[in-house]
C-alpha cells in the first residue's frame, strides 16, 4: 500500500445513554492510502456508516466514540475540538451520503453551496467564489452550469443534487472522500455514471475513497481491498480479488453467494438469490461469541464459547473466523 492517510486504530463506537453504553462499533481497524480506494461492505446495520460518521466527525448522540484512534496524518480526529473538526472537513475529509438532501440546504442555491466552501476553506470573496462554483458544477458534469448556479436543491433531479453533493465534497480537494452508499437512492442508469464521476475525480485529485456499500460486487469491481464488517465488527479484509474469488469467512462467502451472476437464474418460488437466512442482530443483541454464529453453515460449538479472535492470513489481510477457508 501506498503511504497511509488514514488509520484508524481500534476505533469503538457506543449508543451512551442513561444505562452502560452498548458497543455498536467493536474495535475496528482500517488503513488507508494515499490515493487509494478502499471498500467498506455489508449487510444494513453493520456498522459501516457509524464507522464513516465517526470518521468525519458527524456522530450525533446517543452515539460516540468510545476507543480508540483516527489518525488523519498526524492528526487524531477522534479527540480534536468540533471547531477544528469543521475545519478539516471539506479541507482533509468529505462525506457524502445516500441522500443529498439531508446534506443540502433546502434554502440556499446550489452556486451559494458550493461557493460557500471556497470563501469558509479558501478565503475566497464572493466574486471569486461564484466562479470556482461554476468550474465546480462544470467539473461534476452538470450542463449549462452558468444556468444552474442559481438553483435551488428541490429544482434539481436526484442525479443532479447527487452531483452537486459531489463538487461541494471535493471543492477543497480533500485528502479522503468517504462515501455512503452514494448511488442507492438512484436510477440504475445513473448508478454507474455517478461511481465512475466519483472515481475520476477522486484520481484527478489524488484524493483517497473510503467507498462503503452493501453490494460486495460493486465494491470489488472499483476498490484496491475490501473490509467486510459484521455485527459492528471486521469480519475479514483483503484484496477485493482475493476476498471476491475466495472468500475466507463464511459472512463474505453468503455475501458473493447472494450476487446475481450472468446465467443464474432464480429457482420456482425463490424470490432473491442464495441469501443468508438470518439477520444482522441488534446492539443490545450482540452474542458472546462469534457474532455470526447463529446464521453460519460452519458453526460449531466452540464458536459461540468466547470472542473469536483475528487472524492473519497467508496471502495478506485478516479473518476473524476459527473455520475460515
Ligand atoms: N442514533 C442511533 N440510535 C440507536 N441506534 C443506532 C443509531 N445509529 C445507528 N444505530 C444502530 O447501530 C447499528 C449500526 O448502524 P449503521 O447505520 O452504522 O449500519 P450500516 O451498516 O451503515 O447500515 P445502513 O446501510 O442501513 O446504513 C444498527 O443496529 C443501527 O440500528
Amino acid at each position: 500500500m501506498s503511504e497511509p492517510i488514514l488509520d484508524v486504530r481500534d476505533l469503538s463506537v457506543s449508543l451512551v445513554g442513561s444505562g452502560p453504553p452498548i458497543g455498536a462499533v467493536d474495535r475496528v481497524n482500517l488503513t488507508i492510502g494515499r490515493g487509494e480506494v478502499f471498500g467498506l461492505v455489508g449487510e444494513s446495520g453493520c456498522g459501516k456508516s457509524l464507522c464513516a460518521l465517526a470518521i468525519a466527525g458527524l456522530l450525533r448522540q446517543p452515539m460516540q466514540v468510545t476507543g480508540g484512534q483516527i489518525m488523519l496524518g498526524a492528526t487524531d480526529l477522534a479527540t480534536i475540538p468540533q471547531r477544528q473538526m469543521r475545519r478539516m472537513r471539506g479541507d482533509d475529509v468529505s462525506m457524502i451520503f445516500q441522500e443529498p438532501m439531508t446534506a443540502l440546504n433546502p434554502l440556499m442555491t446550489v452556486g451559494d453551496q458550493i461557493g460557500e466552501m471556497f470563501v469558509l476553506h479558501r478565503g475566497l470573496s464572493r466574486r471569486a467564489a461564484r466562479k470556482k462554483a461554476i468550474e465546480a458544477l462544470d467539473q461534476v458534469r452538470v450542463s449549462s452550469p452558468e444556468r444552474r448556479i442559481n438553483a435551488y436543491p428541490h429544482q434539481l433531479s436526484g442525479g443532479m443534487r447527487q452531483r452537486v453533493m459531489i463538487a461541494i465534497a471535493l471543492a477543497c480537494d480533500p485528502k479522503l472522500l468517504i462515501a455512503d452508499e452514494p448511488t442507492t437512492a438512484l436510477d440504475v442508469t445513473i448508478q454507474a455514471e455517478i461511481v465512475e464521476l466519483v472515481l475520476e475525480l477522486c484520481r484527478a485529485k489524488g484524493t483517497a475513497v473510503m467507498m462503503i456499500s452493501h453490494d460486495l460486487g460493486l465494491v470489488a469491481r472499483i476498490c484496491n481491498r475490501v473490509a467486510v464488517m459484521y455485527a459492528g465488527q471486521i469480519v475479514e479484509e483483503r484484496a477485493s480479488a482475493e476476498i471476491f474469488n475466495h472468500p475466507s469467512h463464511p459472512y463474505t462467502r453468503g455475501l458473493v453467494d447472494a450476487l446475481p451472476r450472468l446465467g443464474r437464474r432464480l429457482e420456482r418460488g425463490q424470490r432473491r438469490l442464495t441469501e443468508i437466512a438470518g439477520v444482522v442482530p441488534a446492539l443490545h443483541e450482540f452474542p458472546e461469541g462469534c457474532r455470526f454464529a447463529a446464521r453460519c453453515p460452519r458453526v460449531t460449538s466452540e464458536c459461540t464459547a468466547a470472542s473469536v479472535p483475528v487472524t492473519q492470513l497467508d496471502g495478506g489481510g485478516i479473518v476473524r473466523c476459527l473455520h475460515h477457508v
